[in-house]
């Protein structure tokens, strides 16, 4: 029994008064991985801030609802494009901030074996400014991943990773986030084939499905099949006015 809910949002959203997108319905799943897509501008990190009812420029006129009517904020974590480091506090700091933020007690064991598991164990004790914009990124994964939501809200997590590092941080996700409802957005059409669940292109007039093979994430990245449905969805992210 999971208690990670599904969730929807439908609405439109206004910019000054002008549309940016109008008619979305978007649905993610309960325990699945959704991948958003959409150009550069489009909203999706907009989507991720409405979701976790933070502020944001414009004016929603619509609904962010759990399946089980209970708030999505509070249950969820998130990972924003930018990494949200405390310049301040040392990787491992940084890693247990959640837990410091709520006044508990900070699991460091389970943060070294996660600063670890992103390959950064010879940083634990370095502060930010020390590590490269990859390695900040993988920091600020390992945080992610240290908060045991039924929730997580991910944006544009593995953008700064070589490609070899991307690979093994996808299955680290994977892995650490079986169950959880991850809303994920990417750029990258061979990310979302190999992770989701389903993928939701975002246009300024709503949400379309993508389809994706009939197998369980995560996919392997030379399957034929996958590679058939990345190529696909890249021809298609092309062709989007
Ligand atoms: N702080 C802000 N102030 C004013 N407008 C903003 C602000 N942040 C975003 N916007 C506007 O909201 C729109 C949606 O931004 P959002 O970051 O949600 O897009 P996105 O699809 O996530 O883009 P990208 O793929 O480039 O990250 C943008 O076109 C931008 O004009």
């Amino acid at each position: 029994m999971t208690d990670a809910p599904g969730i929807t949002l439908q609405g439109d959203y206004l910019i000054e008064q002008k549309p940016l997108f109008t008619g979305v319905d978007l649905t993610v799943p309960a325990g699945q991985w959704t991948c958003l897509l959409g150009r550069s501008g489009v909203g999706k990190s907009t989507i991720l801030r409405l979701l976790l009812g933070l502020d944001t420029s414009g004016q929603f006129n619509g609904q962010v609802r759990a399946n089980d009517d209970r708030a999505i904020g509070p249950r969820a974590s998130y990972m924003a494009q930018s990494d949200l480091l405390l310049p301040w506090l040392n990787l491992r700091e940084n890693v247990v901030l959640g837990a410091r933020l709520r006044h508990e007690k900070p699991d460091l064991s389970k943060a070294d074996t996660m600063i670890a598991r992103v390959g950064l164990s010879a940083y634990a004790t370095k502060k930010p400014g020390a590590l490269s914009g990859g390695m900040r990124q993988r920091a600020a994964l390992a945080r992610t991943l240290m908060e045991d939501r039924p929730i997580a809200l991910l944006d544009e997590p593995f953008s700064a990773l070589d490609a070899g590092t991307r690979a093994d941080m996808q299955d680290l996700a994977a892995e650490v986030l079986q169950g959880k409802t991850v809303l994920l957005v990417t750029h990258d059409p061979a990310e979302a084939c190999r992770l989701g669940h389903q993928i939701a292109l975002l246009t300024p007039a709503g949400i379309a499905p993508w389809e994706l093979p009939d197998t369980a994430p995560i996919r392997s990245a030379d399957d034929p099949q996958t590679l058939q449905a990345q190529a696909a969805l890249l021809s298609y992210l092309r062709a989007v006015p």
